[in-house]
């Protein structure tokens, strides 16, 4: 099968050498598309990769019936519509880790340059004016740095200020007391970082909770003459806001990367000698653009020839170790979800799913991502996959609920699935056969041993002489042929159970007169 990539930002050719190199992938190379014209072309393409400039917005996904992945060569991923991506089962991966170091450098830089005015400084050399007196600047050493967001740049934008000798504050709400001694800097709470600091650093990303974080008010806290810092995202620190504190002399400079829109030509806060400024170039890097590029490269084509992705966006990531212990148990996990979806008698509203044994000890969310599938693919179809099994789970309102005990139940490993309607509970259990591929050994509290594939009936009657040899003979007459049989009972002459596996699938006809034989209780035909 051959996958069409589109690339619609500039992306290093050294670090999509992955997908040049990959046989079945189609690369297209697009770049300074508008939204509309992504729009009109979209529906071709399996994988689309970006950097900032492109906004993926939900218009673009709901055209792109063929999407499978997106791929940010970089960490922000404010400018693609994520929900939407998980809604329609399309994987976002992006390069966290690829311009941690840049991004760090260049605000350093600009650091720098803030504190000694040199864009400033130069400008004014290039108009040709030797002036000296009008680029006073303050030193860095015994300073106090405010870092808001202490993530991968934040805490590297610590580690090179430290050596500026600078005091580092930093508010993260993950950062822990440990982590902050461990690094030699100082915790603090926001209003903390913002009245204490000299100069701050955002290093958020853009999010609800971080749009306009730095507003009026957070000015107002600020010590007099504060220098600010905003290498993250436009849109974090309110521009107006920004603007108005330079104006008063509340603030004293102001060093952007990033701004509420781009790309520009225009922007009042240029117009402010305090203000420097780069366009978005804080990742723009030889070294970084390679690595980004190489990183999301190697996702799409794993995750297009049917691998794992290192950074996923919008699924959680497991390590190989876990995947290696819970990989194999995917598909018998989807089995045990679409043999519960069709026991049950009316909608699903609870889904309880127990892990017993080994695999308690593990990670076990792609496991309940599959049993979900699994329990939605018989009514919503190939339109749920593992990105957005939860997602619509959450939206039809169905409870999930993950159990996991070491206890092992007789079995190393063990899966039951119980499905909660309105008529009742019902459930299904398997274990995975050391080189036998998976087994359902439980249904409800019937124990059984079939192979989850293929065509299934599961019949309930009373254990009775004659009601096996009536299921046979009607079949048969049907021409269904009968190849394994699993009975099981609770009690002589109590409840029962068959399990059929048959070579056609029983329509409802057969069904309804199986259910009119003496004896029978209750008929289900399974497809696996
Ligand atoms: N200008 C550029 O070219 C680049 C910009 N970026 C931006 O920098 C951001 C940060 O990147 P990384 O450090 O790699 O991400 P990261 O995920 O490692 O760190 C972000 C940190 O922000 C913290 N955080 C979240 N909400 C917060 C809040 N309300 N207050 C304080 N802290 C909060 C998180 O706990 C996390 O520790 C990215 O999201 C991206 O938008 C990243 C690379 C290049
Ligand atoms: O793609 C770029 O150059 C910008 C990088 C960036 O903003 C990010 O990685 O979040």
């Amino acid at each position: 099968m051959t996958y069409n990539v589109l690339i619609t930002d500039p992306l290093s050719e050294d670090g999509i050498f992955p997908l040049r190199q990959a046989e079945n992938l189609e690369v297209r190379i697009d770049t300074g598309l508008s939204t509309d014209e992504l729009i009109e072309i979209i529906h071709d393409y399996d994988a689309l990769l970006i950097r900032s400039q492109t906004t993926v917005t939900r218009e673009v996904i709901e055209n792109a019936p063929n999407l499978k992945i997106i791929g940010r060569a970089g960490v922000g991923v404010d400018n693609i519509d994520l929900e939407a991506a998980t809604e329609h089962g399309i994987i976002v991966v992006n390069a966290p880790d690829g311009n941690t170091n840049s991004a760090a450098e260049h605000t350093m830089a600009m650091l720098s340059a803030l504190a000694r005015k040199i864009p400033q400084a130069f400008l004014s050399l290039k108009n040709q004016i030797w002036d000296r007196k009008s680029f006073l600047g303050v030193e860095l050493k015994n300073k106090t740095l405010g870092i808001v967001g202490l993530g991968r740049i934040g805490a590297e934008v610590a580690a090179r200020a430290k050596g500026q000798r600078m005091h580092i504050l930093a508010y993260d709400p993950f950062l822990t007391e440990e982590k902050a001694q461990k690094l030699g800097i100082t915790k603090g709470t926001l209003e903390e970082v913002l009245s204490q600091s000299d100069f701050i650093s955002i290093h958020t990303p853009l999010l609800k909770e971080t749009r306009n974080l730095i507003d009026e008010e957070a000015f107002a806290m600020m010590k007099d003459g504060v220098q600010l810092i905003n290498c993250a995202r436009g849109g974090i620190v309110n521009e107006d806001a920004l603007y108005d504190a330079i104006v008063s002399g509340k603030v004293a400079g102001a060093a952007l990367d990033v701004f509420e829109v781009e790309p520009f030509v225009d922007h009042k806060l240029l117009t402010l000698p305090q203000v420097i400024a780069t366009p978005h170039l804080a990742a723009s890097t030889i070294e970084a653009q390679e690595s980004v590029a190489i990183d999301v490269s190697a996702d799409v084509v794993s995750f297009l020839n049917g691998g794992l992705v290192q950074n996923p966006v919008n699924l959680p990531s497991v390590s190989k170790e876990v995947m290696g212990k819970v990989g194999p148990f995917f598909d018998l996990a989807e089995k045990l979800g679409a043999f519960v979806s069709q026991l049950i008698d009316g909608i699903v509203e609870e889904i309880t799913i127990h892990y017993y044994g080994d695999l308690a000890g593990f990670d076990v969310r792609p496991l309940t991502r599959n049993t979900l599938k699994g329990v939605l693919q018989g009514n919503l179809g190939d339109h749920v996959n593992d990105v957005n099994a939860k997602y619509l789970a959450d939206q039809i309102g169905i409870v999930v609920n993950e159990y996991k005990t070491s206890i092992t139940k007789g079995f190393t490993n063990l899966l039951t699935v119980e499905a909660r309607t309105k008529n009742g509970t019902r459930s299904v259990s398997g274990t995975l056969l050391n080189g036998l591929g998976g087994r359902i050994v439980k249904v409800d509290k019937y124990y059984v041993d079939v192979v989850p594939e293929g065509n299934l009936i599961f019949i309930k009657h009373k254990d009775q002489p004659g009601a096996i040899g009536r299921v046979g003979t009607l079949l048969a007459k049907s021409n269904i042929n009968i190849a394994t049989m699993q009975v099981g009972r609770a009690n002589i002459g109590g409840d029962a159970i068959m399990m059929l596996t048959i070579d056609k699938y029983v329509d409802g006809y057969d069904v309804n007169q199986l259910k009119e034989l003496e004896d029978i209780s209750d008929v289900t035909a399974i497809q696996l």
